[in-house]
């Protein structure tokens, strides 16, 4: 019986990517996403069994609904992605609340609900498990202007370290990827929104950190993804507890 993934944040970007290479390593996909008809448009460019679901991350009852539904589905559940999140762009003094709320919501509190369903469901089953989260290279050094951003990507590996040693003893291994720059809406949006702070013109932010990269291109979801898929195969099964950067060269730490 193939394994079976769930990916969220999958109907379009770095999630979209994940779920294309798990599909195409023999992982059934379940593509998840707050965006309906996205997830289900990706679910079926896919093919290979894989379904749309609806989640909202930031919501506890709707992850442990989706974890609940995939079961039913397809009798199991091996690997999941909590690749869903969100940007918010701004200077530290313009920070307003209920956006701060809502970042931490999606990007932390769903990581942390990801985990609790997940695991949950591993235990029940007896087989282990594989949970993989989105940090960023805003999670090793903060981003500037990315400020709320880079403090949820810093919890996520807090997050990853403290799941990895609670769940070990049940054969559970917690992971997260870093990207950089990839080249998807978020970066579009993080571009647009800095350009207007900047007083520059759209895309000369995003050319400016494409500069900086050592591998001398911006990142596609299919980088992020060939990290993922290693972390999703038993290959990775003595690796647990870490954030691996995927950044083409930013970042050396
Ligand atoms: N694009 C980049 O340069 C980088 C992205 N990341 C992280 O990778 C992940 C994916 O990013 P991108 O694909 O670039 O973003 P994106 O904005 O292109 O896609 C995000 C997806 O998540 C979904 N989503 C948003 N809120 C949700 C919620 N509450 N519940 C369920 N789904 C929700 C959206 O509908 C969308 O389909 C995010 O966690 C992001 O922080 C990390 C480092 C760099
Ligand atoms: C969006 C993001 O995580 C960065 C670092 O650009």
């Amino acid at each position: 019986m193939a394994r079976i993934a769930i990916v969220t944040g999958a109907g379009q970007g770095i999630g979209e990517g994940i779920a294309r290479q798990l599909s195409q390593d023999g992982l059934t996909v379940a593509v998840a996403d707050m965006n309906e008809q996205n997830a289900n448009k990706v679910a079926e460019a896919i093919g290979n069994n894989a379904k749309g679901y609806y989640v909202d991350v930031s919501k506890k009852q709707s992850v442990f609904d989706l974890i609940d539904q995939v079961v039913a589905d397809y009798g199991q559940l091996n690997v999941l992605v909590n690749n869903a999140g969100i940007a918010k762009i701004g200077t530290i003094l313009d920070v307003k609340e209920e956006d701060f709320d809502q970042i931490m919501a999606v990007n932390i509190k769903g990581v942390l609900f990801g985990m609790q369903a997940a695991a949950t469901q591993f235990k029940k089953q007896g087989t282990g498990g594989k949970i993989i989260s989105a940090s960023s290279i805003a999670g090793h050094q903060g981003f500037e202007l990315l400020g709320p951003y880079s403090a949820t990507k810093f919890a996520v590996r807090g997050l990853t370290q403290v799941a990895a040693q609670e769940l070990a003893k049940d054969k559970i291994t917690v992971n997260s990827y870093a990207p950089g720059i990839v080249l998807t809406k978020m970066w579009d949006q993080i571009d647009a929104e800095m350009a207007k702070i900047y007083n520059v013109p759209i895309g000369e932010t995003l050319q400016k950190n494409i500069d900086s990269i050592a591998l001398g291109r911006g990142e596609t979801p299919a980088d992020v993804a060939n990290l993922v898929s290693f972390l999703a195969d038993p290959k990775s099964d003595y690796i647990t507890g870490q954030t691996i950067i995927v950044d083409g060269g930013i970042q050396f730490v």
